[in-house]
């Protein structure tokens, strides 16, 4: 069997258009500007590039876009007055503190003094208990894109049995949330698991989040299985240079699923696009008007 790949980025891209249509309708109908903060302590690479990607699709699907750089030795208590100004600025419907935060920062204290309805990362206790229990939250980006390509991909995945590797508060937790929403049988796995490769072959839904590159073989998977691969991971070439992998062997997965997400393409891009989704949610929520449809979990 040769996988059908789950074109991430195209899928982003159609999201993307979803949510410009809508935001043109906000605009046009109500002359409400869905807005976006965004908040970089520090001068990491990878989060310089996610944060400057952030606001260019912010802007592009007509939204408004509000960056904010901050110091690396910014204090917490600087980074908290900020969150509080933003989360009284009736222009800024989603706010998002990017991860990882300097480790003089505690990020749960950061996330949590976030206003749970603006939370667009949907990181905050409040929303991870609301998710938990089944109730409307806002949903993390990452797993709210897996969530949307297995929908897509399977219509209903009621019944299916799916294997989250990985136990993050960011990615793993909450994929199993949202697949136990959907009726899946879900088992959690991680690096205890015992027998993990047992443990994947009975899924026909795999979704590896846990960071290592490559660490599942083609042999762990149920023929004709899905494989949602959350990891993007950089490794040397044998010639020189660096190139992505996510946490699944692709080529032998490949050869074994019926489906799989590439890396780079697969989740990444669905990411962003869920971000710009949860914005447009919460500003619909915050306005009382109806949210758009197949947008949220
Ligand atoms: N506050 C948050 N911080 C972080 C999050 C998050 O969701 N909220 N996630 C990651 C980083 N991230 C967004 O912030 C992110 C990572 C990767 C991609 C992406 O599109 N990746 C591409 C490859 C990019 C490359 O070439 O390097 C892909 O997979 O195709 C988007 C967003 C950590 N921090």
């Amino acid at each position: 069997m040769t996988a059908q790949i789950i074109d991430g980025k195209a899928f982003a891209a159609t999201v993307r258009a979803q949510v410009k249509e809508q935001v043109a309708h906000l605009i046009a109908d109500h002359g409400i500007t869905p807005g976006l903060a965004v908040v970089l302590v520090g001068e990491d690479p990878a989060s310089q590039v996610y944060v400057r990607s952030k606001g260019k699709m912010t802007t592009e699907v007509g939204m408004a876009s509000f960056e904010h750089k901050l110091d690396v030795d910014t204090s917490e208590a600087e980074l908290l007055a900020l969150i509080e100004t933003l989360n009284n600025d009736p222009a800024v419907h989603g706010i998002l503190v990017q991860l990882p935060l300097p480790g003089h920062m505690n990020s749960d204290l950061v996330i949590n003094a976030i206003n749970p309805a603006k939370d667009a990362d949907g990181f905050h206790i409040s929303n991870v208990g609301l998710l938990g229990t089944g109730q409307k939250s806002m949903v993390p980006c990452t797993p709210l894109g897996c969530l949307m390509m297995l929908r897509d991909h399977h219509g209903s995945l009621s019944g299916m049995n799916a294997v989250v590797l990985g136990r993050s508060n960011i990615v793993g937790k909450p994929m199993a949330q949202l697949l136990l929403g959907d009726s899946c049988t879900v088992t959690i796995a991680h690096s205890r698991t015992k027998d993990l490769a047992a443990v994947v072959r009975g899924a026909d839904i795999v979704v590896a989040a846990v960071g290592r590159p490559q660490m599942v073989p083609g042999d762990w998977i149920k023929p004709g299985a899905t494989v949602i691969d959350v990891g993007i991971n950089r490794i040397d070439k044998p010639e020189g240079g660096t190139r992505l992998v996510g946490d699944v062997d692709f080529d032998s997965c490949a050869a074994v699923a019926g489906a799989i997400t590439p890396v780079p393409g697969g989740v990444g891009p669905m990411t962003i696009a869920c971000l710009l989704a949860n914005t447009l949610t919460a500003c619909c929520r915050a306005n009382g008007l109806q949210e758009p449809e197949g947008l949220t979990a």
